[in-house]
């Protein structure tokens, strides 16, 4: 059995959370916490949760990591210095795992892989992400992600980042942002979950990869992997990808 704390309890995501692992055999819940709460009280878990705010997962993992307790992260948020301070944590924190992913959807772990292989093969690539209305940040860490993954594949095949553009005149923010040189464009409309499509244009043919999380129980198969597996898996993993076999 393992003791699982989770961190943003009441909401979205950590309550859909502390349900898959109350209901999962061989994990129990020994911890549900949210903001103003006192984070002793999740040193009864060995591993602990965190779906609560960009702002607030720092300090959230560092006192995780200065208690010993491995940590299955999925807020967002996370750039190259994030992931760095992390590390050098983990480095005074020997057989400490966090596991950091952007997204836990085995079908989005799969959209970004299939992005990054046909990168190389077209001139022009953006992405479109598409959330719910009370997302906090934009864009996603999924588009953030994929597009660093688009870029880097590109690079190595000697081509830019982002494809073609003539414009020359354009209203703030009409063509979206740009992520390591690839356009990313953020839509959020009531009724949506999670979606994404990466759009790639070549000579007389496009192709677009499109992922859906119509539920947030897509993510729940990722999170719950994550959580029987991050005990021996020391130091930083990020992304879902290495306990895919990927
Ligand atoms: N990696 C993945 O697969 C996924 C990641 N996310 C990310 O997870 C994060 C949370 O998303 P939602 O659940 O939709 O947000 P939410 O706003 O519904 O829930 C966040 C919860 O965290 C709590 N919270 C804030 N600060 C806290 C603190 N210091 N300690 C404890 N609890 C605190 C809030 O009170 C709230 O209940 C976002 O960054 C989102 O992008 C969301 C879905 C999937
Ligand atoms: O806030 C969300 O809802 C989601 N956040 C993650 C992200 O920013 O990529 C994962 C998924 O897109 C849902």
């Amino acid at each position: 059995m393992i003791n699982v704390g989770v961190l943003g309890a009441r909401g979205r995501m950590g309550a859909t959370v502390c349900a898959a692992v109350e209901a999962a055999d061989d994990l129990a819940l020994v911890a549900a916490v949210d903001a103003g709460d006192d984070l002793a009280t999740l040193t009864k878990a060995e591993v602990v949760v965190d779906f609560t705010h960009p702002g607030a997962v720092m300090d959230n993992l560092r006192w995780c990591v200065e208690n010993g307790l491995h940590a299955v992260v999925g807020t967002t948020g996370f750039d190259d210095a994030r992931l760095a301070t992390v590390r050098g944590w983990l480095a005074s924190a020997p057989g400490v795992g966090v596991l950091v992913a952007p997204n836990f959807g085995i079908a989005a772990v799969l959209m970004m892989r299939f992005a990054a292989q046909a990168a190389r093969f077209f001139e022009s690539v953006e992405i479109v992400e598409l959330h719910h209305p009370n997302k906090a940040d934009a864009p996603s860490g999924t588009a953030r992600r994929t597009a660093e993954l688009v870029a880097a594949a590109r690079r190595e095949a000697g081509l830019t980042p982002g494809g073609p553009d003539a414009t020359t005149t354009a209203l703030d923010g009409a063509r979206g942002a740009s992520v390591d040189g690839v356009p990313v464009h953020a839509i959020r409309l009531a009724g949506l979950v999670a979606h994404q499509e990466v759009l790639l244009g070549g000579s007389g043919e496009t192709l677009t990869i499109r992922h859906d999380s119509l539920d947030r129980v897509s993510f729940m198969p990722g999170v719950l992997l994550a959580v029987r597996q991050i005990g021996s898996r020391p130091g930083l993993t990020v992304g879902l990808d290495p306990l895919l076999d990927l």
